[in-house]
């Protein structure tokens, strides 16, 4: 058994739609493939703008963003399918009426489940036109709704998957449809409630699918198809120097995953790792390329490993009476962290201040600015870097720190972190 897992970028286009279904026609020894696919491209921040406006209860500019993704994806389909178009179209309008029915009614419960409920449908659109496009080119397939699989606690937007009950589904509902055929196309991110509500498990979580499913397979392996040759370095689109990684350990990539590399969802590792599954990063505009095999064995890495995380928020808390910022107003920050589904990506504390550093997701950095002023007064630093090199060397920091205005630096053997602007 493999899992495969296609992005939003290898389902971007009708040729990247192809390419991917290439892929599982020509997969060496004709191996079963749970397939894992992400919303196609950016619709799902097109998703959020939806769910923004619904909740300011700006009703018709919610219908009209939401609009253009239906356009967008019946016009994928027109263009993909013949003899497919007509099934393909009627399961994507019940979808498109699923969220249509829930902007007209009047938002009463929190933001994230309306989040949830509008955002999960980009999964369920994009495997639906893949799977019909399988179908299409006689690559026999079973869509499933992984909503009836992947059963969660109710943390919308950080989902938290429930192993027992997700395991048994694998077992009596996704085991069964290999016998029919050798590929289940199924969605990433999403999941669902013991009552039916639409969960999901964080932004770029589609990883973190394909790896519960390799988990819950017992797979050989997972495949993350991207569109770049391999992991790298650095990421190729802000570094010209980023050069193809071949083999890392799992605790390599968990911990470029944590520093925000992003071309591996942080969450993905642990499944992987618990049952010893090789990871492989594949890029599926090539996929003769050898990619990058992620495993338990160590290796020693020669090059620095980049990491630069635009939109840096750095929130200094400073108490409010000159007390000692000790145990009692750390744990209450951290409990408000919490509560708000928010963690720092960097922390410094002194005698009277603590300070975070967050990405600058705007809702929950000002709510948790807002929520702490109660405690500290408050200061807020926006629009910073956050620069981590891991097996760094001196010239190297020269060069990337070169007329930058540092403002926080950490440092470990083999770690060290600038925050700068
Ligand atoms: N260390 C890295 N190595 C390779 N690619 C990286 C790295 N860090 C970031 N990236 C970026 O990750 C992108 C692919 O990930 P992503 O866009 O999330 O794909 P998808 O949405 O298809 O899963 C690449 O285009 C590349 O710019
Ligand atoms: N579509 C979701 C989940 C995801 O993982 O997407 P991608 O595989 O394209 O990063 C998101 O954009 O957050």
């Amino acid at each position: 058994m493999l899992v495969y897992k296609f992005g939003g970028a290898s389902v971007s286009t009708i040729v990247n739609i192809k390419n991917a279904g290439e892929i599982l026609r020509t997969q060496p020894n004709n191996h079963p493939v749970l397939t894992v696919v992400s919303a196609i491209g950016k619709t799902t921040n097109a998703l959020e703008n939806v769910a923004h406006a619904y909740y300011s209860q700006d009703i018709q500019q919610a219908l009209d963003y939401f609009e253009i993704i239906k356009q967008q994806h019946l016009n994928i389909a027109k263009d993909l399918l013949t003899n497919e178009l007509i099934n393909c179209q009627n399961q994507l309008l019940d979808f498109f009426t699923e969220v249509e029915w829930l902007l007209h009614d009047k938002p009463v419960r929190h933001f994230d489940y309306y989040y949830d409920q509008i955002v999960c449908i980009g999964e369920l659109l994009s495997t639906s036109i893949f799977s019909h496009y399988l179908t299409e080119a006689g690559i026999e397939n079973t869509w499933v709704d992984v909503r009836d699989i992947l059963r969660t606690n109710d943390n919308f937007r950080e989902a938290v998957l429930d192993w027992d009950y997700s395991a048994q589904q694998v077992e009596q509902q996704i085991l069964p449809l290999f016998q029919d055929s050798k590929i289940v196309v199924t969605q990433g991110f999403i999941g669902s409630t013991t009552d039916n509500e639409s969960t999901t498990f964080g932004r770029e979580g589609s990883d973190y699918t394909g790896a519960i499913f390799a988990n819950l397979l017992n797979a050989e392996s997972l495949t993350i198809w991207k569109d770049v040759p391999s992991v790298m370095n650095a990421d190729p689109k802000q570094f010209d120097f980023a050069t193809p990684l071949p083999v890392l350990s799992y605790d390599e990539v968990i911990e470029m995953a944590f520093y925000g590399a992003q071309i591996i969802h942080p969450k993905t590792i642990k499944p992987i790792h618990d049952k010893e599954i090789p990871l492989l990063v594949k890029c599926f505009l090539d996929p003769a390329l050898p990619g990058t095999v992620i495993s338990k064995i160590k290796t020693k890495i020669d090059t620095p490993v980049v990491i630069l995380k635009e939109n840096q928020a750095l929130i200094k808390f400073q108490s409010k009476t000159y007390d000692f910022v000790g145990e009692q107003a750390v744990s209450e920050l951290y409990l408000l962290m919490k509560k708000l589904f928010i963690k720092p990506n960097m922390t410094q504390i002194g005698a009277i201040n603590f300070t975070g550093v967050y990405d600058h997701i705007s809702d929950k950095v000002q709510q948790l600015a807002l929520e702490a002023e109660n405690l500290f007064d408050v200061q807020i630093t926006q629009g910073l870097q956050m620069l981590t090199i891991r097996h760094y060397q001196p010239q190297i920091i020269d060069t990337l720190t070169s007329g930058k205005q540092i403002l926080l630096t950490q440092k470990t053997n083999e770690t060290i972190q600038f925050l700068m602007q």
